[in-house]
């Protein structure tokens, strides 16, 4: 089982983002884009999908590459029975243009298959998730899945979680965000080069659909130690609902390369 390292950790292992088949390589003649490797994960991840199943459906821009091509299926007849639980309101909307009958967790608490993007994973599988603000639902969704199936582009791939210089969102109550918010600067007080703000969205705080407020983390080195710990840390803050790390949840990584190859990594 592949449970969560620190970064210093990764170094030697063959999954880290230093693995030669990870790393762009010399020109190939063909240079997809970041979205059509998108659309090639996704394309790759909904052969996974069998008729009958109960399938997670994702949110953010590869997740609806992935839901366009699960209803392409299903009208062609080629997917039956299928149901979908939506992580978030924007997926739900989709999903019910696109035709796919939807259901919930309380009618369907488990789930066959989970399939979602990620904006960044780590050699063991761990995640960053929620720059699209949906973590909560995708978590208990995905939580709730017998397959966790992620969907990226090689970009995604990192050495470290938070090590792209991009935030780690944290979903937190609006009551005395200011307040919750200075409780999460002092967990980290001692990391170095450590920053969080409150996400804005047209000068206003950026809400979740649960009407919740997201918190950006940034660690200018990726978050460092045992990441359970970490998680622990900021789940016991009252205040904190969820955070953006997605540990030991992910079953496979389909990861879309510029050659427009696939490298499909199981658990
Ligand atoms: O976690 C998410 C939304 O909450 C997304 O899956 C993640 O942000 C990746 O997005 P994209 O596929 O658009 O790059």
């Amino acid at each position: 089982m592949r449970t969560a390292m620190t970064c210093a950790q990764t170094l030697n292992n063959p999954l880290s983002s230093t693995n030669p088949h990870l790393l762009p390589h010399k020109p190939d003649p063909i240079q997809l884009t970041q979205e059509e490797m998108k659309r090639v994960a996704a394309y790759r991840a909904a052969d996974m999908v069998v008729s009958g199943m109960v399938v997670g459906l994702g949110t953010g821009s590869t997740a609806a590459h992935f839901i366009h091509r699960l209803a392409e299926l299903m009208h062609k007849g080629s997917l039956k029975d299928i149901i979908g639980i939506p992580t978030s309101l924007k997926t739900e909307a989709h999903a019910i243009k696109a035709g796919i009958p939807l259901s919930t967790l309380n009618s369907h608490p488990i789930v066959d298959i989970s399939i979602d993007g990620a904006d960044e994973v780590d050699p063991q599988f761990n995640l960053v998730k929620g720059r699209g603000g949906s973590l909560f639902r995708e978590k208990m969704i995905e939580g709730a899945s017998r397959k966790f199936v992620v969907i990226v582009d090689e970009t995604k791939m990192v050495a470290c979680l938070g090590g792209s210089g991009l935030s780690v969102p944290v979903e937190i109550v609006p009551f005395s965000w200011k307040y919750t918010l200075s409780k999460i600067e002092k967990l980290f007080k001692d990391e170095t080069g450590f920053s969080a703000r409150l996400r804005v969205d047209q000068e206003k705080p950026f809400e979740t659909d649960n009407g919740n407020y997201i918190i950006e983390m940034f660690f200018e080195k990726g978050v460092s130690g045992d990441l359970n710990e970490v998680s622990d840390r900021l789940l016991r803050l009252t205040g904190v609902i969820e955070h953006g790390m997605f540990l030991d949840m992910a079953t496979n990584v389909v990861v879309a390369k510029t050659d427009g190859s696939v490298i499909i990594l199981n658990k």
